[in-house]
């Protein structure tokens, strides 16, 4: 409730979705309170009528003028992705500390009421119908906290996942060229809907990302031999002249360096890089390609580069390859080599388990609000079906995307 601080009258501020006061349906924002169980309540403070509230037992007795301009308070929900993390324990600006919602980057909110400009009410998903809301900063609010650099902001800075010399593969950009997530900043909430691929439209584009050496190409790999026919990935180009036994569009799109530089200038590629002097990259044009093929197109990607292709053509579903404990990897990885360039390609030792684990979790820490699933690679085989099946749930079942993918008006 609230004070009138010039009239003393005490109002009700807002009723929790799925609270007691809500399905008694009998309390309704903006009424005035004029006694509980036959005490007067005008003048009082908000916090006297809560003590009063607190020490009743049994049956509680409301008189209430109710608020004329009430219109029936059913608001449709409206479906949320939270792109950054709260928690109301350490927000001192929350109105009633009790009935607020921690959620974290990634989480699907359902937004039961925004009637209110600052604060809004949810309830984190999966929920039952008859769970109760909780309290979370409205989009603006939010927005307002974070320019207050209310909290650390995780996301902001330039982080180097993969340090230069650590950089495995060749076709990668350089880490100079990693962005830092500028625009995350700028949508706290994500507004989401449900969405299943019409079956005349181009498959959704699938993503993988993960730590170097997690296992994401041998995933990959795994995935198109075992049905060559469903999925492809796009054929990569380069500038480095073709070899025996390489067929043009078949390992390579083989382009002159002066193309190669006119295209990254034209902004036509998802990543590039340079290894030996030589150009690599992937193209949007040859992701396009698969997809007009009828295929399902698989890349695996630097995670930064995962707004590069979030896009409402391409509307991808990200799965992030997530590495298993140490103890784990050192069990299954036996046999695995670890090929950080042409020339070293070697067993994994102790160091490279543990930083493999390290960098699993940076990454999932800062960019799992774009994650659509999580397969842990733990055994080969599993994690193999295990994305085989989620794939499968992508592109034939609803799916949460952000809403401005889904408009047709644009
Ligand atoms: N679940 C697993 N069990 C055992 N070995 C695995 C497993 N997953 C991957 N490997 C092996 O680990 C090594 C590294 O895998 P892979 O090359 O796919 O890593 P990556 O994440 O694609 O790394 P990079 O980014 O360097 O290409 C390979 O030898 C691969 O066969």
């Amino acid at each position: 409730c609230w004070r009138n601080e010039e009239t003393g009258d005490i109002y009700i501020a807002r009723v929790i979705h799925g609270g007691l006061a809500d399905r008694s349906g009998l309390l309704h924002p903006g009424d005035l309170l004029v006694e509980v169980n036959g005490n007067p309540v005008g003048g009082l403070e908000p916090e006297q009528v809560i003590q009063i509230l607190i020490n009743s037992r049994g049956t509680i007795l409301f008189k209430v003028i109710p608020n004329p301009a009430q219109s029936s308070s059913s608001q449709k929900p409206v479906y949320m992705r939270a792109m950054v993390d709260y928690s109301p324990l350490q927000d001192s600006s929350i109105p009633c500390p009790d009935a607020g919602m921690w959620f974290s980057r990634g989480d699907l909110l359902e937004v039961v009421d925004q009637s209110d400009g600052h604060w809004w009410q949810a309830k984190k998903l999966p929920c039952s119908a008859a769970s109760c809301a909780g309290l979370i900063p409205s989009a603006s609010m939010l927005k307002s906290k974070q320019r207050e650099q209310w909290w650390c902001q995780p996301l902001q800075g330039h982080v180097c996942i993969r340090p230069c010399k650590t950089s495995f593969r060749k076709r990668r950009q350089s880490c100079t060229s990693c962005s830092p997530l500028s625009g995350a900043l700028a949508t706290p909430y994500e507004e989401v809907a449900l969405y299943q691929r019409p079956p005349q439209e181009n498959h959704r584009l699938i993503i993988l990302v993960g730590a170097t050496g997690v296992g994401v190409n041998e995933l990959r790999k795994r995935l198109i031999k075992l049905n060559p026919s469903t999925f492809q990935s796009p054929v990569p180009h380069t500038s480095r002249p073709i070899r025996a036994g390489e067929q043009p569009g078949r390992e390579y799109h083989f382009i002159t360096k002066e193309l190669f530089e006119y295209m990254v200038c034209n902004n036509r590629f998802v990543e590039y890089g340079e290894s030996k002097g030589q150009l690599y990259g992937t193209s949007t044009d040859a992701i396009d390609e698969v997809l007009k093929r009828g295929r399902m197109c698989i890349v695996d990607v630097e995670p930064h580069s995962i707004q590069t292709l979030r896009t409402k053509k391409l509307k991808p579903y990200v799965i992030f390859i997530k590495a298993p404990s140490v103890e784990r990897l050192r069990q299954t990885r036996r046999d695995a080599r670890i090929i950080t360039n042409y020339t070293v390609n070697r067993a994994f030792s102790e160091e490279d388990f543990v930083e493999l684990e390290e960098t699993s979790r940076v990454i999932e820490a800062r960019y799992r609000q774009f994650f659509d699933s999580v397969v842990v690679n733990d055994d080969l085989q599993d994690a193999c079906m295990q994305l085989s099946s989620i794939i499968h749930q992508a592109q034939h079942e609803p799916q949460w995307i952000p809403v401005s993918w889904s408009r047709t008006d644009e």
